[in-house]
């Protein structure tokens, strides 16, 4: 826009610049005594956070003097971080000096409406729920030292509750008047996050008058976005959406409007309500760790590092019957050893794929997906025996305790998740497969390791398997033990290759029949099971028949993906983690 155009002589302390904004970005040139350039640097104003009168400082207190030739620009500067693999955001800022008071305004004016036109997706209200007991509990701290900040800058008007109970914000999202505000702010971890999710999905299916019960229909997406300040234990959905666990890049990505679309999953079970997930739906080792992890929560963050000890101690599998729907291999594969990036071509292949194959209305029009014991039998594969662990996961699950992930190339927003099954192995061999998650060695390359990328999923137990559990205890996960050791082999793949598995049936053992493993269960569990329960983005699911559909975008965070580091020029920084300790 032509009006948005300017250009002159700036001053910043006693050097002249030559500054010059075309619409989409704002640069300033140090030039010399003999008028030759030096250094230029280069802002979109896309990422531009605000531009004030006089000369402004935000962090670490908000400081302004008010002198009438000067404005200062804040703007979005990338550092890489040290041992993460995204770049931190942090808040640069120049100020400018003018040579009259008119060129101030125009400049003021300019860059302004500048960022109005070329930014217009910025949020200008927010909806924004703090969880005080998430992660190291510092909730309230990072949101009111290094959050509010930025929101107060960039003119973002906030809302903000802190929770007093669990689902308190889900609750609030589910019933309470949202108009008015264009995203809701996390401030928490996963279970948060999932909390939030929750509220808004099933909101905007009330909206649409949509059952969200039905697996067979197509989810209407959420018209709000979802900003994540990580304040939680494991913050995966954060880390693998932006890159680094870090507050201030999170707000920053915020107030630019970022948008980054996100599959979800759906998670029905025959007989407790619906349940979504965006990182880890895991049954066996991921879903012990997590109830273990429970008895533990004053531990903080380190509770899932002793009760992952304690659970690996134990050596379980559980029997199993995993069905899965593949995805189309020639769309992208989980080992093709690509990432997902911001700007991932997989991803928006896949918009312009759910963009025309979408039904208009959103509504109740069937897919070809069936119900639990439904049809279409023929796109179904079938496998059954002992594992260790069975994970679907939407995304990489990045983390910092895995920064590449459960699976490390897993797509944001391409309609499939990663199905990994760890078949039984001896606890070697595990411990090999989860010390590769610390590394960049593929912990896919294990004879009793799978990974499939696929559209929908169904588990369930050996039905003689339920039936004894049920019968023995009135419920499914608890105090029994195993017995009867013996080998069978089971079909997999609808017979193509086989597995071998160890057949237990569900007894009370004996002081005999206990083997090491189950001692140890004693140990540390003091009970042993004949099934697990699913850990779904950090909450348990007491019920092991689950059929599981991926939607593919159904809700959009203010992220835009991990930025390539070979693309962005910055400097190294160490402070990740240096604002709140
Ligand atoms: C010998 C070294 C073993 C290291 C194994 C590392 C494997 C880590 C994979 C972690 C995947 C995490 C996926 C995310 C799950 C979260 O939804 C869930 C809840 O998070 P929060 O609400 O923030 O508490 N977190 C977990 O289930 C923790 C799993 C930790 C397993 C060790
Ligand atoms: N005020 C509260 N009191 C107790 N639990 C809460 C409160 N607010 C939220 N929760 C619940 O706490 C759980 C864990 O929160 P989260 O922020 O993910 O922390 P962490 O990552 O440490 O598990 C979530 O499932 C959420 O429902
Ligand atoms: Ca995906």
């Amino acid at each position: 826009m032509e009006t948005e155009k300017l250009e002159s002589t700036l001053w910043v302390g006693n050097k002249r610049y030559r500054a010059v904004l075309n619409g989409w970005h704002f640069k300033w040139t140090e030039v010399d005594k003999n008028n030759r350039d030096k250094n230029t640097i280069s802002v979109p104003v896309s990422e531009v956070v605000g531009v004030e009168e006089g000369r402004v400082e935000i962090l670490p207190q908000k400081s302004v003097e008010d002198t009438d030739k000067d404005f200062t620009v804040f703007y979005v500067k990338r550092c890489r971080s040290g041992g993460t693999y995204g770049l931190l955001w942090r808040l640069g800022r120049t100020q400018f000096s003018c040579p009259s008071r008119v060129l101030k305004d125009q400049w003021i004016t300019n860059l302004r409406t500048s960022v109005k036109t070329h930014s217009p997706r910025r949020p200008h209200r927010l909806l924004v729920f703090i969880n005080p007991f998430g992660g190291k509990k510092k909730g309230r701290k990072i949101y009111h030292s290094l959050v509010a900040p930025l929101f107060e800058l960039a003119g973002i008007s906030s809302h903000v509750i802190v929770t007093e109970r669990a689902n308190q914000a889900r609750d609030h999202l589910l019933k309470k008047d949202l108009i008015g505000f264009d995203g809701v702010v996390c401030v928490g971890g996963d279970g948060m996050f999932s909390e939030i999710l929750h509220g808004l999905i099933g909101r905007a299916q009330q909206e649409a008058g949509i059952c969200e019960n039905d697996p067979s229909v197509t989810l209407q997406p959420s018209s709000l976005h979802i900003g994540i300040i990580p304040a939680g234990s494991t913050d995966c959905v954060c880390y693998a959406t932006v890159g680094v666990i870090d507050p201030v890049t999170s707000a920053l990505h915020i107030v630019v409007g970022d948008s980054q679309p996100l599959d979800v999953c759906a998670v029905h079970q025959a007989s407790a309500p619906l349940r979504y997930s965006v990182s880890l739906l895991g049954y066996g080792f991921y879903g012990d760790v997590l109830a273990e992890s429970e008895k533990h929560r004053w531990m903080g963050p380190l509770r899932y590092d002793f009760s992952g000890t304690m659970v690996y101690l134990c050596n379980r599998s559980y029997a199993g019957i995993v069905q899965y729907i593949p995805a189309d291999p020639v769309l992208s594969s989980p080992r093709d050893r690509t990432r997902c990036l911001s700007g991932c071509s997989v991803c928006s292949r896949s918009t312009e794929r759910l963009i025309h194959h979408s039904p208009d209305s959103g509504s109740s029009s069937r897919s070809h997906y069936s119900h639990f014991n439904g049809d279409s039998a023929d796109e179904w594969v079938s496998v059954e025996g002992r594992f260790r662990c069975v994970s679907l996961t939407c995304m990489s699950c990045a983390c910092p305790r895995s920064p590449l992930g459960l699976s490390p190339s897993a797509h944001l927003a391409d309609g499939t998740g990663d199905l990994i099954l760890v078949w039984d192995t001896n606890p070697l061999g595990f411990l090999k497969y989860l010390y590769r998650h610390t590394s960049a060695q593929d912990q896919f390359d294990l004879p009793f390791v799978e990974v499939h990328r696929v559209k929908a999923v169904r588990f369930s137990v050996p039905s003689s398997k339920e039936e004894e559990d049920y019968e023995e205890t009135g419920e499914p996960s608890s105090a029994i033990s195993e017995a009867e050791t013996g080998y069978v082999e089971s079909a997999s793949r609808s017979g193509s290759q086989m597995h071998l598995t160890e057949k237990r049936s569900g007894r009370e053992m004996t002081d005999k029949q206990k083997t090491p493993d189950s001692f140890l269960c004693g140990l540390c569990c003091s009970k042993s099971s004949a099934v697990s329960v699913w850990n779904c983005d950090g909450e348990i699911l007491p019920i092991t028949e689950v059929f599981c559909r991926i939607h593919g975008q159904l809700l959009h965070l203010y992220a835009r993906g991990i930025e390539d580091q070979a693309l962005h020029g910055c400097s190294v920084e160490n402070e990740a983690t240096s604002y709140i300790n």
